[in-house]
């Protein structure tokens, strides 16, 4: 978790810790409260509330058909039902709608208009050719009128200076999710595009959005203090950087090679010169991105608007909307004056998290490349027990497994700062990055790294979602995370475009079984060899397997192991939730 650090300290210093309550009993009492305030609401916007439970719906349903088609509900029908019921209690959150939307009574059915065309070829593809193609590709789409794939960067009608572009960076054909992803975001579509990491997705809004960006300013160069029409959000400043370096080098691309207008862009982030920033805005700019904090006091403060602001694009983002934050999204989305393409993209998406941001989308699609929440297949995921006391020295050891730089995660800063010592005293050549660093030590440890000049990299979660180093050969997890989609994005930094990279986990007693139970299914679904160690452990009894004979994830944490009654993330997020009702306003990680 990106604020993991900064939210332990906070517990830790608290004087007087408030009473555990379980989290059944306290779900029960918030669904009560909060069904008390927004029954209203909820009935205008989603119609009248059911007085029956879907188990009990079910059963009426099944007591109306005639007695030879009855079956018994099976067991796991019944878990499911109630899982799902669970669900709804846990997300007695209101839709995704901005206050101005729901206030103005305006809901959009239709996707924005934008002037690309796919070429004739294209559009007279059979539907049976199109799946065929995602077939083959393993894409799964979901949403009324989807566009069809489009293999080549050519057919997609990129210009020769974008082209050439990608070409200088390595990338010679669209990846699936690129291939399904392009036309869709390029034709003005919602979506919500989930595919494994280093698999590409970043490039499936920022091209896009450069390229709508360059046919505004050829149309209205945009004047001073205007803008942005496109504007990406993201949880951490590091991939807020990442994003804004890519969005710069394509755009030059194209003035280089193309003669376009040179976009004009601003990084919005915390940490750094306020000052700096406004004055990028006093010119007008093209593309944002940001970090919800500094772009919320923006905001707040009339600093710019979104007027102009046609395209939203959310990395990570089911981060972004996931408990504690939900809040500072609704509140961006309520800044839109007018109808925006929304995308969203992640490796990991709960179906909780899905289906929660399904309701800021018009029309939306969602592409899956693989499962939501399953590993890159490209990396060789090794689990092994190391003894607490031996941790450190056998780091040593394992850092010769590849060829450097490598990545070492950890889950608190403490460990980041020890390790980082220990290695120089040891004369390994590291750099430590966490989020009790000041804003120039953290891009200074990324600059390092990335120019490897450094060869190895301590971390916590902060950089374990969406920054791409491209040599990485070799992920260690010194600790096993918390939950297991820190996990996925974590190893996920190595094995990318296409590339074959190791992961290395350290678990011992203090890892706990759940989160091991979840990692042995997460190894069998990878192919990959189960430790003794977790080969030993036995899964619950409540662990639900679909119709192939396939486990049902856990839909709040697509865990594999569990289910969302014994969703250890879920357990924690509302116990640190608990703790912190008292503390007022925004982590500093997000400012
Ligand atoms: N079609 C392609 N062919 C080869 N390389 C590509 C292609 N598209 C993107 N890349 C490169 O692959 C790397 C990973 O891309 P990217 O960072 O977009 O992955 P991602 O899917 O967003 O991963 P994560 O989930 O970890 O954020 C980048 O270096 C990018 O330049």
């Amino acid at each position: 978790m990106i604020n993991s650090d900064h939210q332990k300290t906070e517990v830790e210093s608290e004087p007087e810790q408030e009473e555990y309550v379980p989290i059944r009993k306290r779900l029960e009492e918030q669904y009560e409260n909060e069904n008390k305030m927004n029954e209203e609401d909820e009935e205008i916007l989603l119609g009248p509330k059911a007085t029956k439970t879907l188990l009990e719906q079910k059963i009426e349903l099944m007591n109306q058909q005639p007695l030879v088609e009855q079956n018994q509900i099976s067991k796991q029908e019944k878990l499911k039902l109630e899982e799902e019921e669970l669900l709804q209690q846990l997300d007695p959150l209101k839709p995704l709608l901005a206050v101005s939307e729901r206030s103005s009574g305006v809901i959009y059915k239709d996707p924005i208009k934008t002037g690309w065309e796919a070429p004739y070829r294209v559009q007279k593809m059979s539907q049976e050719e199109s799946n065929e193609l995602r077939k083959k590709l393993h894409i799964i789409v979901h949403g009324d009128d989807v566009c069809n794939p489009i293999k080549s960067f050519k057919l997609l009608r990129f210009p020769r200076s974008l082209v050439k572009g990608l070409v200088e960076r390595g990338i010679r054909k669209p990846s699936p999710i690129q291939i399904q992803g392009f036309p869709l975001v390029l034709s003005g579509r919602d979506m919500i595009g989930i595919a494994f990491t280093g698999s590409g997705k970043t490039l499936v809004f920022i091209l896009p959005i450069i390229l709508f960006c360059i046919d505004e300013e050829l149309k209205m160069p945009i004047g001073a203090g205007e803008g942005p029409i496109g504007l990406v959000v993201c949880p951490s400043r590091e991939l807020a950087g990442q994003i804004y370096d890519e969005i710069n080098f394509y755009s030059a691309q194209m003035h280089k090679h193309g003669g376009y207008p040179l976009l004009r862009t601003m990084l919005c982030i915390g940490g750094i010169d306020k000052r700096e920033q406004l004055d990028g805005i006093k010119r007008g700019v093209h593309i944002i991105v940001a970090t919800p904090g500094r772009l919320l006091d923006f905001l707040d403060r009339k600093k710019f608007d979104l007027e102009l602001c046609r395209h939203l694009a959310f990395d990570e983002a089911d981060r972004m909307i996931d408990t504690g934050f939900e809040e500072d999204v609704r509140s961006i989305l309520d800044f839109f004056r007018h109808q925006r393409q929304t995308l969203l993209f992640s490796a990991t998406m709960p179906k909780k998290i899905l289906n929660f941001a399904m309701s800021a989308l018009v029309k939306p699609v969602i592409v899956n490349v693989g499962r939501a929440g399953a590993a890159n297949m490209d990396v060789i995921q090794e689990v092994e027990y190391v003894k607490q006391e031996s941790k450190l020295i056998y780091l040593l050891e394992c850092l010769q497994k590849t060829p450097p730089p490598v990545i070492v995660f950890c889950e608190n800063r403490n460990d980041v700062d020890e390790i980082n010592e220990y290695l120089l005293i040891k004369g390994v050549s590291s750099v430590g990055i966490h989020s009790g660093k000041n804003q120039k030590e953290r891009n200074e440890a990324i600059r390092t790294f990335k120019d490897m000049k450094v060869d190895v990299l301590i971390a916590t979660d902060i950089a374990g979602k969406g920054l791409d180093f491209r040599q990485v050969q070799h992920v260690i997890n010194y600790d096993m995370p918390e939950d297991i989609e820190s996990y996925v994005h974590r190893i996920g930094r190595t094995g990318r475009c296409g590339k074959t990279g190791i992961a290395t986990t350290f678990i011992n007693q203090n890892s706990s079984e759940s989160i091991l139970i979840d990692l042995k299914h997460l190894l069998m679904e990878a192919k990959q060899r189960i430790p003794p160690v977790l080969q030993s452990l036995s899964d619950p009894e409540d662990v639900v397997r679909d119709k192939n004979g396939e486990l049902v994830e856990c839909a709040f944490c697509s865990g594999l192991g569990h289910r969302i009654t014994n969703c250890p993330k879920l357990e924690e997020m509302n116990y640190k939730k608990m703790q912190q009702s008292s503390i007022q306003g925004r982590s500093n990680e997000w400012l």
